[in-house]
């Protein structure tokens, strides 16, 4: 019998959170390298530039890739000839190596679950509990997959019960669209088909834990209808167009995992889970013999790609900010920002809107100011922020009218704004600014000084005032109401289609 002890797993659960907080796994920056030679879009490329100069940058300041860093996701392998020593549940001990990674001192990581998310929604301070499978397989061994999944590109998960007769590949060309940029591509897809509907959402997540090998497997060639089936869905998905961040490129997707179960015979429950640009999962065993540290990669096996911001930019001065200037700004135009920015994202919008309807004073004065949408990581050392990428855009679509109405100039997030809210930014003559997903730690540099100024108590979701010197972004949504994440992506998939571009890495 393998003794598996307490402190064994808490503090190999721990290092392993850490290390994925900073390293992104190598076959995802290979990939990602590759992508960036291929890609013809400009936009797309300057993209993958930034996310791949802030990984590099996490890797060497082991600071998050992202933000958002993530809910704990475990699966775990238990060997049926291990007996774990405690008197804690595993949840339990899992959930303190959880704590004791995202307080680390040296690398705090943002804590980003709530519990009771229907009603109160509060912070558990320490991103607890995770969320854990466990499997009894054969074995002396503990066998362990940690993953911290992104919120933007899980809320883009998809599921469906197909009748057996229904198309899978018909129904993710469907879905892909309708899933926008929030789930910040180029990343990878998780689907799982058969057993239960609850299965084929374990199978799409389990099926992410894998290592990028889409262009081995092209090389090769399929051996077994699923690998087919990959290979159809990758070509297919990659020719929409939809590129880095929605800018429209040549690389949506950088593979496609699918694991599959028998099902039963009136059913086809298909689910899709996509994973983002920080993609975060480790593997280790435990044998009973110690903790399991991770190796950390080499540093040259990074791309030599590094970003600087576009000299050809517009410098914008956000303290003398006018709507005539706003309204000279161009869908696709490249900005650089500096001067005072507020912060605002979720609960911040929901606190402001339920203000309003009670008459109440807000704490800041919203009248000729950006708000960037944001959930900082705290800051460490001589940080003034720590990672502070966007947060999706399309969650605030609904509150973007009420902020317009309080004198916002413009907005800063990252994927596209809806059809209501491009709309009230074209009618306010307004404009939405986007900046790279999962470039966090490489935009922080960007930001000079930060001050919570409404809100304290939500934590990340306060209100901060930003002061920013040549912070990248893009217009996405102009005052006209002219809207890159809707045109881009068809100029790409035309040429695509035209050209017979080779999609994908
Ligand atoms: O929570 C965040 O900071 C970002 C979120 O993961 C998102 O992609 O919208």
């Amino acid at each position: 019998m393998t003794v598996i002890t307490e402190a064994d797993l808490i503090e190999s659960v721990a290092d392993a959170l850490q290390f994925i907080s900073y390293y992104h796994p190598m076959d995802y920056i290979r990939a990602l390298g590759v992508a960036y030679e291929a890609e013809q879009s400009p936009a797309a490329k300057d993209a993958i530039a930034q996310i791949l100069t802030n990984s590099r940058m996490c890797a060497e300041g082991h600071r998050p890739i992202c933000q958002d860093t993530g809910i704990v996701t475990i699966f775990v392998k238990w060997g049926q000839e291990c007996r774990l020593d405690s008197t804690r549940s595993l949840q339990e001990v899992v959930d303190e190596g959880v704590r004791k990674a995202y307080l680390n001192p040296e690398n705090k990581l943002r804590a980003s679950i709530l519990a009771d998310p229907a009603f109160t929604r509060r912070n558990t301070k320490d991103n607890t509990p995770s969320v854990m499978h466990v499997e009894m397989v054969p074995g002396s061994t503990v066998s362990i997959d940690v993953a911290a999944k992104g919120g933007g590109s899980e809320n883009k998960s998809k599921f469906k019960m197909m009748n057996p007769s229904d198309s899978i590949v018909d129904w993710v060309l469907e879905m892909i669209p309708q899933m926008g940029a929030g789930w910040c591509p180029p990343g990878m897809l998780g689907i799982g088909i058969g057993g239960t509907a609850e299965k084929s959402m374990l199978l799409a997540k389990e099926s992410l834990m894998g290592a990028i090998d889409m262009a081995q497997l092209k090389a090769r060639g399929p051996k077994t209808d699923i690998e087919a089936l990959r290979i159809e869905i990758y070509d297919k998905v990659n020719a929409l167009g939809i590129g880095a961040q929605g800018l429209g490129g040549l690389s949506t997707i950088l593979d496609v995992k699918i694991f599959d179960w028998p099902t039963h015979a009136a059913s086809k429950p298909v689910a899709m889970i996509p994973n983002c640009a920080a993609t975060r999962h480790a593997h280790f065993t435990l044998d009973g013999s110690g903790p399991v540290y991770l190796e950390a990669p080499k540093l040259e096996e990074w791309p030599d790609v590094n970003w600087t911001p576009d000299k050809a930019a517009i410098r914008v001065d956000l303290d003398t900010l006018t709507p005539e200037v706003v309204q000279t700004w161009k869908h696709g135009d490249r900005l650089l920002l500096n001067g005072k920015m507020l912060t605002g994202r979720d609960a911040a919008h929901k606190r402001i809107a339920d203000m309003l309807a009670k008459g109440e004073e807000l704490p800041v004065d919203f009248r000729g100011r950006v708000i960037y949408y944001v959930g900082p990581v705290d800051p460490v050392g001589e940080e003034v922020v720590g990672p502070a990428g966007p947060t999706t855009a399309t969650r605030m679509d609904k509150f973007t009218r009420m902020m317009l109405d309080q004198g916002l100039l413009a907005m800063v997030g990252k994927a596209e704004r809806g059809p209501d809210a491009t709309k009230a930014i074209a009618e306010r003559k307004s404009a939405y600014l986007m900046a790279v997903g999962g470039a966090a730690y490489l935009v922080a540099r960007a930001i000079k000084g930060s001050k919570v100024v409404g809100f304290a108590d939500l934590g990340m979701e306060a209100i901060y005032e930003f002061e920013v010197s040549d912070f990248p972004v893009t217009v996405a949504v102009d005052a006209a109401g002219e809207n890159v994440h809707q045109l881009a992506p068809l100029v790409w998939r035309e040429k695509i289609a035209r050209e017979g571009l080779l999609v994908g890495a």
